[in-house]
C-alpha cells in the first residue's frame, strides 16, 4: 500500500446553527490514487474539500496534507493543493492567461511560461489564452477552473461535482485528463453523483452519508454491490408461495403474489434470466410483462447507511 498524502482523523464540524455537518470522519488517501467521495445532497461532502483547502474551520480533528496541518501550517498544505470547485469564481475580464498565471504567484511559485503552457494545452485551452473568459463556452469556463488550480503544481487536486452538468465528450475529456494527471503522479479525490463517473475513474470509492463516513472500499469491491440488477415478472395469476423448483434463484414475491421479483449480480457474464423463464414455462406460470431495473446510486447508498449499525 502506498504511502497516505492525506489524513483526516477525528474531523468534526459543527456549523454556527448548530447543524453537525461531519461526525468523527476518518480517512487516508494514498499517494498517487483517484478516490471517489460519494454522497447525497447535504450529507457533507463540500464541507469535508472546504476544511482540506483550509476554507472552513474545524471543529475538531485533525487534517495534514503530506505532513503538513491544514490549520496550524495552512500556507504549506494548501500550496500542495490544487481545488476545483464547482462554479467560477475569477474575473470574467482577465484572459485565460493572465488569470492562471495569477493563480500560480498566489501560491508563492515563481513564474514557468513553460509549466502553464502544459497545462493550457493539456486542457485544448492554448488557442484561447489571450481570450477573455467572458467570452468563453461553459465548457471552456470549465477548462480554465481546472488550469486554474493545476497552475502551482499541485499534489493533490480535489474536483468537486467535475462534470455535473457538462456535455458527454467533455466529460470524457475530463476523464482522460483525470488519468493522466494520476499517471503524472497527482493524486485526484472528486466528488461526483454519477455511478458511471466513479465506476470509470476510481480506485477507491467513499461514501458518506449524513456527515458520517459510512463507507471507504475499492471500487470493485464496491461494484459489485453497485451492479446488482432486478428483474421483475408481472404474473398473470398470483402465486401464494414461491414453488420448490425455483429455489435456485434469488428470488421474491411482491404485490400481493403478482409480481415476482428476481435480484442478480449485473456484473456476472451469466444472469441466470434465460434460465428462469425456461423453468417458468415448464412450471406452466404465465407472466404478461418483464422489466429489468439496475440498482441505483441512491439504493446503494440506502443500503449501505442500513448496513452500518
Ligand atoms: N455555512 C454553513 N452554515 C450552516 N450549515 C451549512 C453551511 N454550509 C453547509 N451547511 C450544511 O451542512 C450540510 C452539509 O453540506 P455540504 O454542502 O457539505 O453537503 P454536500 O454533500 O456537499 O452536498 P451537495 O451534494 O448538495 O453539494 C448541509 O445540511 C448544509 O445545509
Amino acid at each position: 500500500m502506498s504511502e497516505a498524502i492525506l489524513r483526516i482523523s477525528g474531523l468534526e464540524k459543527r456549523y454556527a446553527s448548530g447543524l453537525h455537518a461531519l461526525k468523527e470522519v476518518n480517512l487516508e488517501i494514498r499517494q498517487g490514487e483517484i478516490f471517489a467521495l460519494l454522497g447525497p445532497n447535504g450529507a457533507g461532502k463540500t464541507t469535508l474539500i472546504s476544511i482540506v483547502c483550509g476554507i472552513v474551520s474545524p471543529s475538531a480533528g485533525t487534517v495534514t496534507v503530506d505532513g503538513h496541518d491544514v490549520v496550524r501550517d495552512y500556507r504549506a498544505s494548501r500550496s500542495l493543493i490544487g481545488l476545483v470547485p464547482q462554479e467560477l469564481h475569477t474575473d470574467m475580464f482577465e484572459t485565460v492567461w493572465a488569470t492562471i498565471n495569477f493563480s500560480r504567484g498566489l501560491f508563492g511559485k515563481a513564474p514557468d511560461a513553460a509549466h502553464l503552457e502544459k497545462v493550457l494545452r493539456d486542457l485544448s485551452l492554448w488557442e484561447k489564452r489571450n481570450d477573455k473568459i467572458m467570452t468563453l463556452s461553459g465548457g471552456m469556463k470549465r477548462r480554465v477552473l481546472i488550469a486554474k488550480a493545476l497552475a502551482h503544481e499541485p499534489r493533490i487536486l480535489f474536483l468537486d461535482e467535475p462534470t455535473a452538468g457538462v456535455d458527454v465528450e467533455l466529460r470524457r475529456d475530463m476523464w482522460a485528463l483525470v488519468r493522466r494527471l494520476r499517471d503524472s503522479g497527482v493524486t485526484v479525490v472528486l466528488t461526483t453523483h454519477y455511478i458511471e463517473e466513479a465506476e470509470e475513474m476510481a480506485d477507491r470509492i467513499g461514501v458518506i452519508a449524513n456527515g458520517a463516513l459510512a463507507i471507504v472500499e475499492e471500487k470493485a469491491k464496491l461494484m459489485r454491490e453497485l451492479g446488482r440488477k432486478q428483474l421483475t415478472v408481472h404474473l398473470q395469476t398470483p402465486l401464494q408461495s414461491l414453488p420448490e423448483a425455483l429455489a435456485p434463484w434469488t428470488l421474491a414475491l411482491k404485490a400481493d403474489g403478482r409480481d415476482l421479483e428476481y435480484t442478480f449480480d449485473g456484473h456476472q457474464e451469466k444472469s441466470g434470466i434465460p434460465e428462469l423463464l425456461k423453468k417458468l414455462a415448464e412450471l406452466g406460470l404465465e407472466y404478461n410483462d418483464l422489466q429489468t431495473r439496475q440498482s441505483t446510486l441512491e439504493d446503494i447508498f440506502v443500503g449501505i447507511v442500513h448496513r452500518k449499525p
